[in-house]
């Protein structure tokens, strides 16, 4: 996260930290807490790694560094990518894992509301992107979770931003014209929240962009309330 600040205990209890344990164990993406078994998070997360056996899923964390081999985590079950899934610039970066055993909720660890299909064009204003990501473009994993807050943009805007690419209703822009603050790498796969009448909702997937808070080129998320049928359909 570039121009963001520290997270608090608690403050956002659906984020969770995905590792992959090879040689060494390491923070490769964010994922978000949709109920007591799956998690939403970015298909290209699994483009070199699609085996669910190396893939740690530790919930309730605010610090890596409370992340060691003593740490409790989830296992994987099954990887679900979106079939139409092929790069993260062409848009269906999406993904549900679904853990090996129900999660117990606690005030650390707990989901995060979808957006239903109708509310996919409403225009939240209170959105934050978070994670564990770069603090500039030659970065390195944080310790603590940062937050930065990131306004929504037109799909037009958007589109006038990134000329030589075609943005699509299923991906969402956020960001500011002056750059400064947005995701990095280290952050694909967490969400994009935004705060509604009190009650959090699950708005985009940390996805792609051309760098990380340049001047005119925002932040592009998957626009979850989108999927919102492929999600109902793959994990009822
Ligand atoms: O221990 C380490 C050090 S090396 C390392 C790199 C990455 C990484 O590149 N992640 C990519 C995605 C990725 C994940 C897995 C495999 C390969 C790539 C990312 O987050 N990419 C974020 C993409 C992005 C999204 C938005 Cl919304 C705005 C700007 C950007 N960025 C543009 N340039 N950098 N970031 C993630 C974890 C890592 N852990």
């Amino acid at each position: 996260i570039i121009g963001g600040t520290d997270s608090s205990p608690g403050e956002w209890p659906w984020q969770v930290s995905l590792h992959v344990k090879l040689s060494r164990r390491r923070h490769l993406c964010g994922g978000s807490i949709i109920s007591n078994q799956w998690i939403l998070t970015a298909a290209h997360c699994f483009m070199s790694v699609q085996n669910p056996n190396i893939w740690r899923v530790y919930a309730g964390v605010l610090k890596q560094s409370e992340i060691n081999e003593d740490t409790p985590f989830f296992r994987v079950e099954e990887i679900i990518i979106h079939p139409q899934y092929n790069s993260a610039q062409t848009g269906y970066d999406i993904a549900l894992l679904k853990l090996d055993k129900a999660m117990n909720f606690t005030d650390l660890q707990l989901p995060i509301c979808l957006p239903s299909k109708e509310e996919a064009s409403m225009l939240y204003t209170d959105c934050w992107v978070i994670g564990w990501g770069y603090r500039k473009e030659r970065g390195r994993v944080e310790d603590i979770l940062q937050k930065v807050t990131v306004p929504l943009m037109s799909k037009e805007e958007c589109q006038a931003r990134y000329r030589k690419r075609r943005i699509d209703d299923k991906e969402i822009c956020a960001g500011y014209d002056e750059g400064g603050k947005d995701a990095c790498k280290g952050d694909s796969g967490g969400p994009l929240s935004c705060r509604h009448e009190e009650v959090w909702y699950l708005v985009g997937i940390t996805s792609w962009g051309e760098g990380c808070a340049r001047p005119r080129q925002p932040g592009v998320y998957t626009n979850v309330a989108e999927f919102s049928d492929w999600i109902l359909e793959k994990t009822t």
